[in-house]
């Protein structure tokens, strides 16, 4: 029998993020695994003109659920959604909602954040920071809460390169920047942005740092711990292989790539590419909430779930993995033939953007407009080389992550509680896990079906031809244009004409000879 599966049984937990990437999966786990607990509380905000029931009957529908609806049936009767937005004054959630949450809350699972890197830091700052705190504070008036799980990120201190298990200080207190985000206007907030995130690259990295200070500072005797995890990629193994629902971290990217339009992205391929499955970070984070509810360490533990230390990928690898998969299991309707390669200079990627992305863009434009369609090609290659340019900082680099505590709590682990709350990535097959990582792109992100791979065959077959067929072309003409103008090319044109002729009638010879 597992204890951390009965541990959560007949709880009431609170879970913040819940129709995110990482709560749905936290979510799903712990209906499975725990099917008898009491009930889960998630604060919701209503979005793009769905209630709040909406969101959640559309989250349960997903195949995500599948499993759970067979193990805990009455699943929908279990999860009680509360009308809640994180960027309002005391969530804007009402006097009922919230005396039921302060008092039935058992644990508290806190995800949401936004992970935008270019968020307006007032944005970034209410979320990643403000929020945090006034959560900190519902939760001292829960007086039967036993844990607090903040959700973090390993690269909330990737200014350093060595990063321990520890929450370090910044160099601006965050209630002084909270205070400041009240009586700043935007234009003064966008002048200091560059000073206060020094050499953080942005603003999601620095205010997710702020947070943990929060938690830390702010927690009083609350039973707290923090989950840093990387950069989060599909499900490995739970519920099932390759599901994957946004397109945060590498999921975007694997689209371009395999759609044809990333050709070449700036990263250095020995670099290690610190990915960790979603469901990992799940079975961490749910063992974290156990080992912090029952055995209460007196200090605020830090938990890194990361790869690198343990069984380290990089990136060059990851890409040919990647470009491997596609062979088998192209997407549909690509606009070039996926092959893309990785450039480590300004000069190459400057090259490389203007060739490969800007140019065929261009060219497909006018081609739309010719046909009189409207052009749209060039905003989205200008999109996606936006969007390499805010993760290159993360693909060029590698960090050294100590995993203490992590490793710690693997060893208080039953054996059964290690199988079910498997966190041990050294156990992860990389080939393996990105194939299934494209596989659960095609279908559970783009909805691709899997019959329609052979016409997708058939179109990259079709796109290779149109490829050799222009590269001859254009040949053909810069030849010509060449011959036209110079001497030498004359020259060079009547060798090789020559050349072949007589090696053509060597060989005609000889094999009259022989007959
Ligand atoms: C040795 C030789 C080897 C040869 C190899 C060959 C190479 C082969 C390459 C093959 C494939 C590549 C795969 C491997 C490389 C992967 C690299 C992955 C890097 C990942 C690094 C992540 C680091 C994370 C560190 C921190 C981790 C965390 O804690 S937080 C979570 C991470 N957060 C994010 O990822 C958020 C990032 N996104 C943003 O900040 C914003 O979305 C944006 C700034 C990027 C864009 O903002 P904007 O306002 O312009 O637009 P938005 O409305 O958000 O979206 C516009 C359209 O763009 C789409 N979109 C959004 N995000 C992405 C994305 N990450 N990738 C691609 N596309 C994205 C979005 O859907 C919109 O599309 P439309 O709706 O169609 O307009
Ligand atoms: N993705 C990754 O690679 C990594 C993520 N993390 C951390 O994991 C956690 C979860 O990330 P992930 O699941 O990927 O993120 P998502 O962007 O998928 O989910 C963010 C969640 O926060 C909610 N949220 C955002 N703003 C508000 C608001 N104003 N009020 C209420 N809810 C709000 C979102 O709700 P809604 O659906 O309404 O938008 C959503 O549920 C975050 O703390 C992140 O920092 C750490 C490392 C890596």
């Amino acid at each position: 029998m597992s204890m951390i599966a009965a541990f959560y049984g007949g709880k009431s937990i609170l879970i913040t993020g819940a129709t995110g990437f990482l709560g749905k999966v936290l979510m799903e786990k712990l209906f499975r695994t725990s099917p008898d607990l009491k009930v889960i509380y998630i604060l919701v905000r209503p979005k793009e003109g769905q209630t709040l029931q909406q969101r959640v009957i559309q989250i349960l529908d997903s195949k995500l659920f599948e499993k759970v609806k067979e193990v805990c049936p009455n699943v929908h009767e279990k999860i009680r959604p509360i009308s809640a937005d994180l960027n309002q004054n005391d969530f804007a959630i009402s006097k009922e909602d919230l005396q039921e949450l302060l008092s039935h809350t058992n644990i508290v699972f806190h995800c949401a954040a936004t992970v935008r890197f270019d968020d307006h830091l007032r944005h970034a700052v209410q979320l990643n920071v403000t929020a945090t705190q006034q959560l900190l504070l519902m939760a001292s008036q829960m007086p039967k809460l036993e844990a607090f799980i903040h959700i973090s990120t390993a690269f909330s201190n990737c200014n350093l390169k060595h990063i321990d298990e520890v929450v370090y200080p910044c160099p601006v207190e965050p209630k002084k920047i909270i205070d400041s985000m009240e009586w700043l206007d935007d234009a003064i907030i966008d002048e200091i942005t560059p000073k206060l995130i020094g050499d953080r690259p942005n603003t999601y990295t620095y205010t997710k740092a702020l947070g943990e200070v929060v938690v830390q500072q702010e927690g009083g005797n609350l039973n707290i711990a923090i989950v840093r995890p990387s950069i989060m990629g599909a499900t490995w193994q739970e519920p099932f292989p390759g599901w994957v629902d946004n397109l945060n971290g590498p999921s975007g990217l694997i689209i371009a790539a395999g759609k044809g339009f990333l050709r070449s992205i700036r990263a250095t391929p020995m670099a290690v590419a610190d990915l960790i499955p979603a469901d990992t970070v799940v079975n961490l984070t749910l063992a974290v909430g156990w080992y912090t509810a029952v055995h209460r360490p007196k200090s605020t533990l830090v938990y890194h779930c990361t790869s690198g230390n343990l069984n380290p990928c990089n990136w060059g690898k990851m890409g040919l993995q990647v470009l491997a998969t596609f062979e088998k299991i192209p997407f549909e309707r690509a606009f070039r033939r996926p092959n893309a390669d990785f450039t480590t200079n300004n000069i190459t990627t400057h090259y490389w953007n203007a060739v490969s992305h800007r140019a065929p863009a261009i060219i497909y434009d006018f081609y739309l407009r010719l046909t009189g369609r409207k052009p749209r090609m060039t905003k989205l290659m200008n999109r996606l080389l936006r969007t390499l340019s805010m993760l290159e900082y993360f693909i060029n680099r590698s960090w050294e992550w100590s995993t203490y505590n992590t490793e710690m709590l693997m060893s208080e682990l039953s054996p059964e509680d290690q199988r079910v709350f498997n966190f041990d990535i050294r156990q992860l097959n990389w080939l393996e896990y990105i194939e299934n990582y494209v596989l659960g792109v095609k279908k559970y992100l783009l909805k691709e079906d899997m019959a329609g791979i052979p016409e997708a065959k058939q179109h990259l077959k079709r796109l290779r031809n149109i490829h050799y067929l222009f590269n001859t072309a254009l040949f053909l003409i810069a030849w010509r244009l060449l011959i036209a103008r110079s001497q030498v090319a004359r020259n060079v044109w009547f060798f090789i004409v020559s050349f072949c002729y007589k090696f053509l009638s060597y060989f005609r010879a000889s094999s009259t000879l022989k007959v």
